[in-house]
């Protein structure tokens, strides 16, 4: 896609007035700015679920197919939660490109806190079977469960 945009809610709620008018449908978001004055259904219609995600509205109606194409024309980018925004927030303010080179920091961190609680004491038993044959050897301490 050539002018993929993620689009945070902080920023779908802004543009709430009919001559800046976006909403979003099942995770998309579409300017209907222009498209207002032609809907079928009403301008009205359009502005009152300005800013938000109309999705709902947009399914109840059981809008044609046709309508579902006119979509496309409209789409201004993907609908992000708070939380991935935050993520891409992070991402783009990092002094690092990417995310990767942090990994074994935050893994090392991981280890070091779990080791105490994390190491699982095995009872040196043999196991064996009703005729005492042996099964498995005691077994040692061991293992980070990670
Ligand atoms: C970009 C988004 C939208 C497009 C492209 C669109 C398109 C259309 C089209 C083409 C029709 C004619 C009937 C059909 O073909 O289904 C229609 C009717 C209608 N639309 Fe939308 N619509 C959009 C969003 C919405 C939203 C968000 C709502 C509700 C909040 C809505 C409510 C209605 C209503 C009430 C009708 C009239 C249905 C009828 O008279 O039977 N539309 N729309």
């Amino acid at each position: 896609m050539d002018n993929f945009k993620l689009v945070t809610l902080e920023e779908l709620k802004k543009h709430n007035k009919p001559d800046d008018l976006w909403i979003a449908i099942e995770g998309k978001v579409y300017n209907v700015t222009k498209f207002r004055n032609e809907h079928p259904g009403g301008e009205e219609t359009l502005d009152e679920v300005g800013g938000l995600n109309a999705t709902v509205q947009f399914n109840e109606v059981g809008h044609s197919q046709e309508a579902k194409q006119m979509l496309k024309k409209y789409y201004v980018g993907h609908l992000v939660s708070g939380e991935e925004s935050a993520a891409q927030t992070a991402i783009s303010t990092s002094p690092t490109p990417s995310l990767l080179p942090q990994l074994p920091e935050t893994t090392t961190t991981l280890q070091s806190e779990q080791s105490q609680s994390s190491i699982v004491a095995i009872p040196e038993t043999v196991v064996t079977n009703a005729t005492g044959k042996v099964l498995a050897p005691p077994a040692k301490q061991c293992c980070v469960v990670a």
